[in-house]
């Protein structure tokens, strides 16, 4: 009680004007998760702590929100991939895709100028912001710069325009997921790592995926602590995390105290470890989830549940731990039918096709 009352209090005094409902819902949902993780997570999780296997469907049916009229546009998920460089388009737009599939109202894109075109050319839903920069295009832009180096100043100009940019939107957004082929341009990264500290500003929660986890593990602190945080390591991203962060190697007779002991001491954040069997724990329980999948591993895969975690997680408002059960159970239970149609063909876009049904199947619209 004496936590929610001081969370209320220092969130109302963050909160000059009058709050927008964005706003508000966001702060009632950090409040949430606050005191959730404080009293050991509320009675839907208390009651799954026996088990290690998570019973997604049922977790998936609690976090769906109803479609409802009166509600409007927007009020199911408004959400934004930071992702997309010269490299890979795919991921952001696997990303970004798969929430609308699955709920979301309104789902953007910041990626760099050359990804943009290519995104949009995917698909007209998505709403696509050509604002990040890498450093090859700032330098072949400035005769300055190339001849006499990146200077301080002018990383600072560059940054501050795309900080700016992102900036206007930032209160706006429900969740953000952070990486799907961001790319591992430092400069780009660096960018990268002050939109995180504006999300945590604006309390917006956030996934970290792909090459965000990159500079992620490199700088820890950008995540350590924030309630709102998810990370989805796939096998080498959980190396990585495991051996800068705990300082050994990865453990697979003792996975699930492993992960506890990770997302522990990076101050409770939320970690759903890929592979074949999911695991999700937030420092204080594990969960796993094996609903059985597809054995084709083909590429973005993992982008779609970054997609649905992060559209899971928001307009829900629920722990982070059960939006990572919810997404993975759809994924998983998506891969299997996608398999069943497609075989060895089976690509990612079928993945995202039998998103619907699968949903439907579990969650039904009326
Ligand atoms: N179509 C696209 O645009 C895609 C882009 N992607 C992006 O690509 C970037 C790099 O992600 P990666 O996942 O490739 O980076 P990783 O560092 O995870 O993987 C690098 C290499 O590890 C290998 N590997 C994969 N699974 C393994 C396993 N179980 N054991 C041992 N080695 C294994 C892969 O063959 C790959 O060559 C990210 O930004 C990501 O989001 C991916 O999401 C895939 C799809
Ligand atoms: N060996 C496996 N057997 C069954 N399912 C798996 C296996 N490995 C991963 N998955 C499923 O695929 C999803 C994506 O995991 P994966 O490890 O492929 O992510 P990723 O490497 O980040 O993918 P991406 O190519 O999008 O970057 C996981 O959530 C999991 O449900
Ligand atoms: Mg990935």
């Amino acid at each position: 009680m004496l936590v929610k009352h001081c969370v209320i209090s220092a969130l109302t005094r963050s909160t000059s004007h009058s709050p927008s409902s964005t706003v508000l819902r966001r702060q009632q949902f950090l409040v949430r998760t606050l005191c959730a993780s404080r009293t050991h997570l509320p009675k839907l999780i208390k009651a799954m702590s026996s088990t290690s296997e998570a019973d997604a469907e049922s977790v998936l049916r609690t976090v769906t929100p109803t479609l409802d009229p009166k509600r409007h546009k927007g009020q199911a998920g408004k959400i934004a991939v930071i992702g997309g460089c010269r490299e890979y388009t795919g991921a952001p737009y696997f990303a970004a895709i798969s929430a609308l599939r699955i709920g979301a109202d309104l789902s953007h894109v910041f990626c760099t100028k050359d990804a943009a075109p290519v995104i949009k050319s995917y698909s007209p839903e998505l709403i696509v912001h050509p604002v990040l920069e890498e450093s090859y295009n700032i330098s072949l832009h400035n005769l300055y710069v190339l001849l006499s180096g990146f200077s301080e100043e002018e990383k600072r100009k560059v940054q501050d325009k795309v900080i700016g940019e992102v900036d206007k939107w930032m209160e706006r957004f429900d969740c953000l997921v952070i990486g799907p082929g961001l790319g591992r341009d430092p400069f780009l990264l660096e960018c990268v790592s002050k939109i995180m500290l504006l999300a945590k500003k604006f309390n917006v929660p956030f996934v970290v995926d792909g090459d965000g986890l990159f500079l992620v593990t490199d700088s820890i602190d950008l995540v350590r602590s924030y309630p709102l945080a998810v990370l989805t390591p796939n096998v080498n991203e959980y190396k990585r995390l495991v051996q800068k962060v705990l300082n050994c190697e990865v453990d697979e007779g003792n996975a699930g105290d492993q992960l506890r002991s990770l997302a522990k001491q990076i101050g409770g954040v939320t970690i759903l470890r890929k592979g074949k069997t999911d695991l999700i724990s937030n420092g204080e329980i594990v969960k796993s989830v094996s609903v059985y999948g597809s054995p084709r591993r083909c590429g973005g895969q993992g982008d779609i549940l970054s997609g649905g975690v992060f559209e899971t997680f928001s307009p829900s408002e629920s722990p982070a731990i059960l939006g990572c059960i919810a997404a993975s159970g759809l994924l998983r239970k998506a891969a299997a039918l996608a398999f069943t149609k497609h075989k060895r063909s089976t690509l990612t876009s079928d993945i995202i096709e039998c998103l619907g049904e699968s949903l439907e199947d579990i969650c039904p619209a009326s």
